[in-house]
């Protein structure tokens, strides 16, 4: 024992002199980052974006690679294999990375979870005369550049807030979701093509905006109000936006949500990048003139009340004032990147509180189809750029309303092996001719109505004899 002490006191010298020699000779710096940390052995954000940069980055320079499928994730990721070092280059200076893993201490004990006695970690070698750079500005890239294709390569998700039994809804949320499938894309989309370009480009300025918005002090979120008749694309403009962005989408349905208090809790559990949705807003709640009913109510009662008293009845229900705070107020509390749509066919029966610049930066009309709508259709659906019966499509589709999703019927094949695409106009044709002629007996029969209407009042406007007889009569009674 008592040769034991000075020996290891010796040890730990030679040690320490050893690692002062190699770091004398040896340029190179060394950081480690870790699989799990912290008291409850969490994982590690830094050692996932590692994970995620190096398989995006990387993994081709690479030549020991291993695969696996995630939870999160529908295609199998590649990334590179433990051990294997690989080169990568950030202005210039040169990294090395390497998968390593430290196995447990003792071999006999038995552990049915490998990942906690086996630690991972990442080992970052660099040059000392580049330290500076990899602490400051190298790792905070590997983050956010780990954390982008993370997002990418996620399964994205569609959720609601009023689940039926087959969703998937854990520990209490609010929100169930289904994985988010949707082939809606802007080339799919019918529609015309500038007005398209200006939603693109600006999803597209919103998306890259971050420092912007924070320059200007403003929450990075931006609404859009999407608007017109039935079947003109509107759910399919926003699952065209989703994909397009690469969020999530949640599908808000306000006549599951019974108070303020609850559509407050219910936004605190949406995540960013990604897209609320309140779909038919003028149907879900009656929030049209209520702010007019609340005022004047309030004329009558604000003596009598407290202004708690006020506050808490407005938390029992749900009202417009608590959309607009849900929509503005409480976005800045809540990081960024996220979008919310409203839609609507009668974008007349709002508030225009509701649908204000600022509150909806972009108002979008979804119209009926246009000539150059069908030929996005006609692409789609029947692979064609032109054809002889374009023309006359173009002259009846100038004469009458028709929705995009009565033209996109219209040209589907009733069985794709043996129809031919004359055959498929020709029934589109019939389609719209219908349509036309239905419109026609609509405005006749109208127009008919009106007639009847105006003679019958011409008609009461007329004081016959009688009539007078009898009001006089009535005059001479009356107390
Ligand atoms: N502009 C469009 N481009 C491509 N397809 C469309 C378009 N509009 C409608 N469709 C087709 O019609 C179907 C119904 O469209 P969608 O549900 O997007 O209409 P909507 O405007 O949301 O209707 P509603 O007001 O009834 O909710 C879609 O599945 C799609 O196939
Ligand atoms: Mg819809």
């Amino acid at each position: 024992m008592a040769n034991y002490i000075p020996f290891q006191i010796i040890r730990d010298h030679l040690a320490t002199f050893f690692h002062k020699v190699v770091s004398l000779v040896n340029p190179y710096n060394e950081i480690t980052i870790h699989e799990y940390c912290g008291e409850y052995m969490n994982r590690d954000e830094l050692y996932a974006a590692s994970q995620a940069y190096l398989s995006s980055t990387c993994s081709s320079r690479a030549r020991k690679l291993k695969a696996d499928l995630s939870e999160e994730s529908d295609k199998p990721s590649v990334t590179i294999d433990d051990y294997e070092e690989v080169i990568d280059t950030f202005r210039g200076v040169r990294v090395w990375w390497c998968a390593c893993m430290r196995l447990p201490n003792s071999q006999t004990m038995i552990s049915f979870y490998p990942s906690q006695d086996q630690r991972k970690y990442y080992r970052l070698t660099f040059h000392k005369h580049h330290r500076k750079l990899v602490e400051d500005e190298y790792l905070n890239h590997i983050l956010r550049e780990g954390r982008d294709v993370t997002v990418r390569k996620r399964i994205r998700k569609l959720f609601t807030n009023n689940p039926s039994s087959d969703w998937n809804g854990y520990g209490g949320s609010l929100w169930s979701h289904v994985v988010f499938e949707h082939p809606s894309t802007f080339d799919t989309l019918a529609m015309d093509p500038k007005k398209k370009r200006e939603i693109i480009d600006d999803l597209v300025t919103f998306r890259e905006g971050k420092e912007y918005y924070k320059k200007i002090g403003k929450a990075w979120k931006r609404g859009y109000l999407l608007y017109g008749p039935p079947g003109t694309g509107k759910s399919s403009m926003i699952a065209a936006i989703a994909n397009f962005m690469e969020y999530d989408v949640y599908d808000l349905e306000l006549t599951a949500v019974k108070t303020n208090t609850e559509l407050r809790k219910i936004f605190i559990e949406t995540t960013g990048k990604s897209i609320i949705v309140i779909e038919d807003i003028d149907c879900s709640i009656d929030i049209t003139g209520k702010r007019k009913e609340k005022e004047e109510k309030d004329d009558d009662e604000t003596d009598k009340r407290l202004p708690q008293m006020e506050e808490k009845d407005e938390n029992n229900k749900l009202t417009l004032s608590g959309i607009l705070n849900f929509i503005d107020g409480l976005w800045s509390a809540c990081g960024g990147e996220r979008i919310v749509i409203f839609t609507t066919n009668h974008v007349d029966k709002l508030d225009p509180a509701l649908i204000r610049r600022g509150r909806m930066d972009m108002h979008i009309q979804m119209s009926n189809c246009t000539f150059e709508a069908f030929k996005v259709l006609a692409k789609n659906y029947l692979g064609i750029l032109e054809h002889d019966l374009f023309d006359t499509i173009q002259t009846l589709l100038s004469e009458v309303n028709i929705s995009p999703a009565d033209v996109a019927e219209g040209l589907m094949l009733k069985d794709s092996r043996n129809e031919d695409v004359g055959a498929c106009l020709m029934n589109l044709i019939r389609v719209i001719e219908a349509a036309k002629e239905e419109a026609t007996k609509k405005a006749q029969q109208k127009l008919a109505a009106q007639e009847n209407k105006k003679s019958s009042k011409e008609e009461s406007s007329i004081v016959r004899p009688l009539d007078l007889e009898e009001k006089n009569s009535k005059d001479e009674l009356a107390p």
